[in-house]
């Protein structure tokens, strides 16, 4: 701190400035530093005497260019309002090289700065304050990395729109205790795009994404009951979860998606197995006595699809055909 007056008051005001629980810098308008309180003195390892009289931007050579440097030329200039500018910590991390008691090493304190002028007399001065904002900063990454993962554990499939795999898993359990509780129906659709990778290889991968997304729309959309599920069960793999779905009714309903589908029309590549894109499509439902757990489910609408891929593919098999 440098005394600037003996008289009590200042002595007194000099007191209490040395207690506030931020920065405190005053320069005159040559930006020759005339205050420096205590908080100031463990942070910056600058005794006030060693920066008495000094430019402040001697003492931080850093500062020059910086968004505080324009504020304090602006605060010091004549035609300064009285306005103290903030400069907020989004903007300017930690201006000053300022580090918590005893670090000499660590990182930075994260910086709040607001600098404002003000005059004595004829003379002009500007105040810098300097508050710690660290912990603000500190909560509001970790809230940030709360939402991150909140969102990364979200049901949605990031490039589709439709539920993801997670969902699905999540789903398909619920359904298949409530249809065991309710001795009701359930049936599943394990759907694949046929000759994706010939897809994939001629037309690119982003715009194989984007047939992904575009047959994702169109399951979801054939899909009109609030309790219907259409998911993206992995890479170019769907799912749709039919509650209260007979085998039968659920053939009708495979039939009606793979119909609707190869009726977009969608150009393939010349390599694939039919010149528009298509799906196959494998069917198993809930059934007491055998297809009663979620794997055995999805075993048995697996085995139908890959007999759907072997019988030529854009078509539908169901569990227990004799081709299944
Ligand atoms: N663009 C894109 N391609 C994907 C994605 N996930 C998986 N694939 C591709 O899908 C293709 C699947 O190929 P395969 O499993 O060999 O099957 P297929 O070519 O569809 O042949 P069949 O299923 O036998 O008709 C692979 O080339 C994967 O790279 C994705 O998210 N985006």
């Amino acid at each position: 701190m440098i005394p600037t007056d003996s008289d009590t008051a200042t002595d007194f005001s000099l007191r209490a400035l040395n207690l506030v629980n931020s920065g405190i810098i005053v320069l005159d308008a040559h930006h020759k530093i005339v205050l420096w309180n205590g908080w100031m003195v463990p942070r910056s390892a600058r005794a006030a005497a060693r920066v008495r009289e000094r430019s402040l931007f001697e003492v931080f050579p850093e500062l020059r260019g910086s968004r505080v440097e324009a504020a304090v030329l602006a605060a010091l200039s004549p035609s300064a309002d009285g306005a103290s500018t903030t400069i907020p910590q989004s903007e300017s991390r930690a201006p000053f090289p300022l580090r918590e008691t005893g670090s000499f090493d660590g990182p930075r304190i994260d910086q709040a700065v607001t600098v404002t002028p003000f005059r004595d007399g004829e003379q002009r001065y500007c105040m810098i304050e300097i508050r710690d904002v660290s912990g603000a900063v500190e909560r509001e990454k970790r809230l940030l990395d709360h939402a991150e993962s909140l969102r990364a554990r979200s049901y949605v499939d990031g490039l589709t729109g439709i539920a993801n795999r997670r969902y699905f898993d999540v789903a398909l359990d619920r359904e298949l205790r409530r249809a065991q509780r309710a001795k009701g129906e359930l049936s599943l659709l394990l759907i694949d795009i046929d000759s994706f990778k010939a897809y994939n290889d001629h037309f690119g991968h982003q715009q194989g994404d984007a047939c992904l997304s575009t047959v994702a729309q169109a399951l979801a959309a054939k899909l009109k009951r609030p309790a219907d599920v259409a998911a993206r069960y992995g890479g170019e793999e769907f799912a749709a979860i039919l509650p209260d779905t007979s085998l039968e009714q659920a053939r009708l309903h495979a039939n009606a998606i793979r119909d609707h589908v190869a009726g977009l029309a969608l150009p393939h590549a010349p390599a694939a197995h039919w010149p528009m894109v298509t799906l196959s499509i494998g069917v198993a439902s809930f059934d007491r006595e055998r297809l009663h757990e979620v794997p055995a489910l999805i075993e048995a609408a697996d085995k139908a699809l890959y007999a759907a891929k072997r019988g030529g593919r854009n078509r539908v098999v169901v569990d227990g055909d004799a081709s299944a």
